[in-house]
């Protein structure tokens, strides 16, 4: 089975907990595509739910699904949301981001009562960090930011190259928020919730894609089969 194939799965995995009637938080990236797909097929059979999208690109495609869609200034709250990750490691902390869309995966995900998490398993980890941190940051004072940012990564222990995102076409990715991503090279994060915390100190720093204590089941699609882990 190759490796979209392990995304699928765990989608599949991930759609038997929607029930009628659930409020949904539509994830970005590849993985999450599937589980969108997957949706829409059972929208088009009855299931009733209404999502609210994480990016303009997931918007797109459930409207192409004929997902009912909503926001969080319509509802107050989600049941439940399936996203991907960049990372997971046995606490079920995540990096989150690579896609772009963190910002709005974060509001999203900190609505909701419930995140599943899919992924194929190369995306389990024991330590956060080999994947580069996705920081969320204003144009204005990008240098000062930086700064800032390298100092807390000082404090908690890191250090490490920090790039500009950039689209393929070569200019600055711009995230659906008119934001910037500076992906930040730590290699290893050994406390990321102390991390966390000092990067969402930084006036710049708009969020960041560390996912503390928000993932409340991981799906890991893996060769051996489908591994479903708690968080604790
Ligand atoms: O955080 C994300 C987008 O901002 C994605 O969920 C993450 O990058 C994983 O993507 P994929 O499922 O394509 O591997």
């Amino acid at each position: 089975m190759n490796m979209d194939q392990l995304k699928r799965q765990a989608a599949a995995q991930a759609l038997e907990q929607v029930q009628d009637g659930m409020r949904l938080g539509l994830g970005t990236g590849s993985t999450a595509k599937h589980f969108v797909d997957l949706l829409g097929e059972r929208v088009a059979g009855g299931l009733r739910v209404i999502g609210v999208p994480t990016s303009e690109a997931t918007r797109a495609q459930a409207e192409a699904c004929k997902i009912p869609l909503t926001t969080l200034d319509e509802i107050d709250r989600l049941d439940l949301t399936v996203d991907g990750a960049d990372e997971v490691d046995p606490a079920l902390n995540l990096i989150k981001g690579g896609g772009g869309a963190l910002l709005r995966e974060k509001i999203v995900a900190a609505a909701s009562d419930r995140m599943i998490v899919i992924a194929d398993d190369t995306k389990w980890v024991d330590v956060l960090g080999s994947f580069p941190l996705p920081v969320e940051v204003v144009p204005f004072g990008l240098a000062a930011t930086q700064r800032a940012m390298a100092a807390a990564f000082a404090q908690s222990g890191v250090s490490g190259q920090m790039g500009l995102r950039k689209g393929a076409d070569g200019h600055v990715f711009v995230t659906d928020g008119g934001h910037w991503i500076v992906d930040a090279h730590l290699g290893c994060i050994t406390d990321a919730p102390r991390l966390a915390s000092l990067l969402s100190l930084i006036p710049g720093v708009v969020e960041h894609g560390l996912f503390i204590g928000l993932a409340s089941t991981a799906v890991l699609a893996g060769a051996q089969g489908i591994r479903v882990v708690e968080r604790r």
